[in-house]
């Protein structure tokens, strides 16, 4: 901890397609939590949101498959968790929707969810209210996507950032300092956006994975070997 503050509880939550879980999907988690420490958070745990299968992006694997992959990725971890709330719904949840429930349920001592249990057993003491802050970690791209027309709410947007706050890890090819400068709106909030740089970049995305696999090229050490072992036996991302 830098200082002598009292640290603020955080949990980080990442929502996206995991098709398939990359090694630099549990990077972004390990990149933000040294950033967060070092500004006085307590980083008690982290959440993988895959989405729902209406999502329906062109080669999205079932979010059951998806989720088996997940679950094999943070094997190594033991901070990381994943949450199937998403994939579970009628139908694809907005950020917004995935992160008003998750903050509901992590404040919530009794809650039955597995993630939930696992990140209050991080906390030794269990006084009420929690007070459990939850952040949305991103890569750039996912920032840079709230200027699609049509593709984010701006009330969202608002509410993502004000009460929740982002985490965003650079990326190829972005340039989110830009970006925001560029938003009215971000530039107004941004003193609830952290950016944190990878200096140790690397170009890894699960399209890359996808097409590597398609092309039968190794994608060996870019993700776990569990997750290409699952992806062998179940045949997936062949064509
Ligand atoms: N190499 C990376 N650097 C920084 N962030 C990343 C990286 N790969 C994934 N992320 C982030 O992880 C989150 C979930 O990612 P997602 O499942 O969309 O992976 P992706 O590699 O971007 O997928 P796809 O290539 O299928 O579009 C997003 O916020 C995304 O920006
Ligand atoms: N309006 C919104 O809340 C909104 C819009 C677009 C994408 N998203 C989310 O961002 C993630 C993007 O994932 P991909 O990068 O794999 O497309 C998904 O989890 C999706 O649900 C949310």
């Amino acid at each position: 901890m830098s200082s002598c503050l009292k640290p603020t509880r955080t949990v980080l939550l990442a929502v996206g397609s995991f098709n398939p879980p990359t090694n630099m999907h549990m990077r972004i988690f390990e990149l933000a939590k040294d950033f967060l420490q070092k500004n006085d958070h307590e980083v008690l745990g982290g959440i993988i949101s895959p989405v729902h299968d209406q999502y329906a992006k062109k080669g999205l694997v079932s979010a059951s498959q998806r989720c088996s992959m997940v679950k094999l990725a943070i094997e190594t971890s033991n901070w990381i968790n994943i949450s199937e709330w998403e994939t579970q719904q009628e139908g694809w949840s907005r950020t917004a929707e995935t992160l008003r429930f998750h903050k509901t349920a992590l404040n919530d001592i009794h809650s039955e969810y597995e993630w939930a249990k696992q990140i209050h057993a991080k906390m030794p003491d269990k006084e009420s209210p929690l007070n459990i802050n939850l952040k949305l970690l991103c890569g750039a791209d996912l920032i840079e996507s709230f200027a699609v027309p049509g593709l984010w709410k701006d009330e969202d947007i608002q509410d993502i950032v004000c009460n929740y706050g982002l985490v965003v890890i650079s990326r190829s090819g972005s340039n989110p300092q830009l970006f925001i400068y560029e938003s009215d709106l971000l530039t107004r909030l941004q003193r609830n956006i952290s950016i944190v740089p990878e200096w140790i970049p690397n170009e890894i995305s699960s399209t890359k994975i996808r097409r590597a696999l398609r092309r039968e090229e190794s994608v060996r050490y870019l993700i776990s070997d569990s997750v290409l072992n699952y992806i062998q036996s179940n045949h997936l991302y062949t064509n």
